[in-house]
């Protein structure tokens, strides 16, 4: 693990970042890294929707092409699906010899989208949580664990600019831990996919389904399915399963150790390492690359359908009455 004291050299004091995107990871990059006292411009298309909201927040925006040519460092803060037709159009014929091209995620770089020129350093700081909470906790004095891997080292420093840009964006406030590419690359997307993004939705759908057809009100389903699970999922946060059992009833706790595994049953888990396997064998990533190319018909049938399940009119009353944590 690497934590604050760990830098030594402030590699990045006094060199031009540019951050490509002002989306959930660029907006938070952009103004993390301003904030921390570095030298930053942001890369956006001439008719972004993003600009005058970069602009608003008092940093410089420029075109793609006139960043790569101004900065030392290149942030990379695109959608992954877009990042190849951005590299060959408008940075790959820009960079210059002692760069840094930098991902926050591998796709690209890991299955060979984009080859840099060996004149570059290329690096990653993965932040492991969603952009707004990069920022969010940055402004709280905290921050979000990142992972930091290098995959060329043309300069013999591109590890101590990965530090130093990890502890600009906050993250070495609470740690962050060295990888490779294809560590990140795979662990990421299998998180997101089986666990976090995927496996949350999926289990708080089988949830809701299940207590709405037996007869139960839907309102009471939304609470205990799906708003509940942030309460419980803080009390993970901070104190892993022990702090979250400690809290619970006894109750809760015979029954989460009686049927938990029974609904994470072997079947479950051996869908999990099926899924693995597709993302180390690239199946995954052609699916998506695929997907893009033929204007993602699952995609935008799947979003659509998932707009008309009963949870999101449910949550959507209840929540114009609740004061949560987090609304602006
Ligand atoms: N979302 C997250 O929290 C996390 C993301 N990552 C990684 O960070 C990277 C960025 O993802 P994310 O922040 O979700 O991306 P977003 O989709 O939120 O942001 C996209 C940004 O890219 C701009 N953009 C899109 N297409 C182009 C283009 N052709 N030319 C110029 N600008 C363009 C958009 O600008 P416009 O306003 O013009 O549309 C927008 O500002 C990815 O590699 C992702 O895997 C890693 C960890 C977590
Ligand atoms: C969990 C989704 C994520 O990997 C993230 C926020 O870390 C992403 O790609 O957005
Ligand atoms: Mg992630
Ligand atoms: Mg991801």
């Amino acid at each position: 693990m690497y934590y604050e004291n760990d830098v030594q050299a402030d590699v990045l004091k006094g060199k031009k970042i540019a951050i490509l995107g002002y989306g959930s990871q660029g907006h938070a990059h952009a103004l993390n890294l301003k904030e921390s006292g570095l030298d930053v411009l942001v890369g956006l298309r001439e008719d972004s929707n993003s600009r005058s909201k970069a602009l608003e927040s008092g940093l410089t925006v420029k075109s793609v092409d006139d960043c790569v040519k101004e900065a030392d460092v290149v942030m990379v803060l695109l959608p992954d699906e877009k990042q190849k037709e951005v590299y060959d159009s408008q940075i790959e014929k820009n960079l210059k010899p002692g760069q840094s091209l930098v991902f926050a995620h591998g796709f690209n770089i890991h299955y060979k989208q984009i080859v840099p020129p060996e004149f570059v350093d290329v690096f990653m700081v993965a932040p492991k949580g969603p952009g707004h909470l990069v920022r969010r906790t940055y402004e709280k004095g905290s921050g979000v664990p990142a992972l930091i891997a290098v995959h060329q080292d043309y300069s013999s420093n591109a590890k101590d600019k990965a530090l130093a840009y990890a502890k600009a964006l906050g993250s070495l406030r609470v740690g962050a831990i060295e990888t490779s590419f294809k560590e990140e690359t795979e662990t990421d997307l299998f998180g997101e996919q089986a666990v976090l993004c995927g496996g949350v939705t999926e289990l708080i759908k089988a949830g809701f389904d299940t207590l709405v057809e037996a007869g139960y009100q839907s309102e009471i389903a939304y609470f205990e399915c799906l708003h509940e699970m942030k309460l419980i999922v803080d009390l993970l946060y901070e104190g892993g399963f022990e702090k979250m059992r400690y809290s619970i009833s006894d109750t809760a706790e015979y029954g989460d150790y009686r049927v938990g595994r029974r609904i994470v049953n072997q079947e479950v888990r051996n869908e999990m390492k099926k899924v693995l396997s597709e993302i180390q064998d690239a199946t995954f990533a052609n699916q998506w690359i695929e997907e893009n190319r033929t204007g993602r018909p699952f995609y935008n049938q799947v979003k659509a359908d998932e707009l008309k399940h009963p949870i999101v009119n449910t949550g959507k009353s209840l929540r114009t009455m609740m004061k949560l944590e987090g609304d602006k």
